[in-house]
């Protein structure tokens, strides 16, 4: 059986008992300790003279590289997140275009590149995550690395009209196309993808299903990242019996919601926290007896947008307990700390709603372990956007437009009554969905199509000088 090596931007951290607070390294994390293999990424370090380091815990070897400061500014925060991720979250408003910070961009796959090379078989496959590595395969091809390569994006594609606004978009896009299969979570991102390849570009979509363009033929699919629901229920069950973490952040019998999300300006935070305060204004009979926790660990926070959502937050989280709170009751709970997937799953558990309301994400993993995390006998309500990934498969969730406030607030007050019976309906149905497609199915559907596509083979990329258009 061939290796498998994943390369990623964020690798899950290796040290036990730190969290990682992201959908990909939880995600790829569980994929890979069943599978076995290596795991190529950024430590997370940032210094003058980089280190590069290889440690195996069980069957994963870690071969983590560290960024100097220019590195990291252009590729990461740079042309990573301050370009590429508001513009494939739809926030065209919020981005901008740097052409050093692409150019870097371009060079720091390169440089990924180079150093994976040495450490490959010719039978190994090559399983690439996410935005920050697009053009990588392009740079392995360059190189002359001809092992198969799959991508898979984790966040939303755009459609043609919001991705044209990236300057260098054709630049950018062509690199994907030296990818054996382009795995994206719904099939509404495929379809904007197809549609870039065929009328932006004038690919060609061929009989078998696959695309030709820019001279390659390559596949895209659709593979929804799912979690492992056995091990999520068990967590949640025994940390509820051991420690029942709600209690320890509220004391009395109240209705309980959650949300968790790194604070990112893509989770719909601020509309969400609007429409707890709607809750109270449109349905009074409420006040004193919900209250809400949201989990928010800080993220990207020395990107400018990030820090401003912060301080938004913090207003509003401030402008809601003063507006509302009594002696007795705080209606909010706002903690900026990351938390442990065995406290997260117990508190999941405790909480009557799940509130999960993006303004688009990829997937989004919280909506399906807060189901997962259910008593089945006395199940939660999941009140789900629309705009989530796990909207396509979590269709018997309440679904919410995050742009709705009061829309948001019916939806709680309908939660909050729900009858037993229609509760335990639509925990069955999401959790027939969330263990047919589980996170086994995701990785194994996704390593089995790339191994079966035999593509064209691809053309040699000829080395050339980076530019941006
Ligand atoms: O690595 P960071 O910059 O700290 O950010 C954390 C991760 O955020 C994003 O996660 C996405 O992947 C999830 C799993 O597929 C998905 O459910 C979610 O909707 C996405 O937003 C990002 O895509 C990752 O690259 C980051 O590591
Ligand atoms: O304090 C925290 C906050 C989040 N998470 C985990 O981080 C992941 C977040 O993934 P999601 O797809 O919801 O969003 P992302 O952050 O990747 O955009 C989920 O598995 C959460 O359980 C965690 O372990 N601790």
């Amino acid at each position: 059986m061939s290796r498998l090596i994943v390369v990623s931007n964020r690798v899950a951290p290796i040290k036990p008992g730190k969290v990682a607070a992201g959908g990909l390294a939880v995600g790829v994390y569980d994929a890979l300790r069943q599978s076995g293999g290596i795991w190529f990424g950024w430590s997370g370090e940032v210094s003058s003279t980089p280190q590069t380091n290889t440690e195996t815990v069980g069957e994963i070897t870690y071969v983590t590289m560290g960024l100097t400061r220019q590195d990291y500014d252009q590729y990461y925060r740079g042309f990573s997140n301050a370009t590429l991720w508001p513009i494939f979250h739809y926030r065209i408003d919020l981005a901008r275009y740097n052409r050093q910070e692409y150019d870097g961009y371009r060079r720091v796959n390169g440089m990924l590149a180079a150093q994976l090379k040495p450490l490959l078989k010719p039978d190994d496959i090559i399983w690439v995550h996410d935005y920050h590595l697009i053009p990588f395969a392009e740079e392995c091809r360059r190189l002359g690395i001809r092992n198969r390569i799959g991508f898979f994006l984790h966040i939303p594609f755009p459609p043609p009209e919001i991705l044209t606004v990236i300057p260098p978009h054709n630049d950018l896009l062509k690199t994907l196309c030296f990818y054996d299969l382009i795995g994206f979570q719904t099939e509404t991102d495929r379809l904007a993808f197809q549609d870039y390849m065929t009328r932006e570009v004038r690919g060609i979509l061929e009989k078998d299903g696959s695309l030709t363009a820019y001279g390659q033929n390559f596949r895209a699919g659709v593979y929804p990242i799912g979690v492992v629901p056995d091990e999520i229920q068990e967590l949640a069950e025994s940390s509820q019996r051991r420690r029942r973490p709600m209690r320890r952040i509220t004391d009395v019998e109240r209705k309980k919601i959650i949300s968790v999300d790194r604070l990112d300006y893509s989770k719909g935070l601020v509309e969400r926290f609007k429409a707890y305060e709607a809750l109270f204004d449109r349905f009074p009979e409420h006040r004193r007896g919900v209250e809400f926790i949201q989990i928010a660990p800080t993220s990207r926070s020395d990107v400018k947008t990030y820090q401003h959502i912060r301080q938004q937050l913090e207003s509003e989280a401030g402008h809601i307990n003063g507006r509302l709170s009594d002696l007795d009751w705080t209606p909010l709970h706002y903690l900026n700390k990351s938390h442990d997937r065995r406290v997260l799953t117990g508190l999941f558990r405790d909480a009557d709603i799940g509130f999960v309301t993006p303004l688009r994400d990829g997937m989004n993993l919280v909506a399906k372990e807060y189901v997962a995390s259910q008593d089945p006998d006395d199940p939660g309500v999941l009140v789900l956007s629309r705009f989530a990934g796990a909207a396509h498969e979590l269709t018997s969730a309440l679904i919410v437009n995050p742009y709705d406030c009061i829309g948001m607030a019916e939806a709680l007050d309908r939660a909050l009554r729900m009858p037993l019976a229609e509760r335990r309906d639509r925990y069955e149905h999401m959790m027939s969905i969330i263990r047919s497609a589980d996170l086994d199915a995701w990785r194994d559907t996704f390593l089995r199509d790339l191994r079966a596509f035999s593509s064209r083979p691809k053309a040699q990329v000829q080395a050339s000088p980076l530019f941006s258009v």
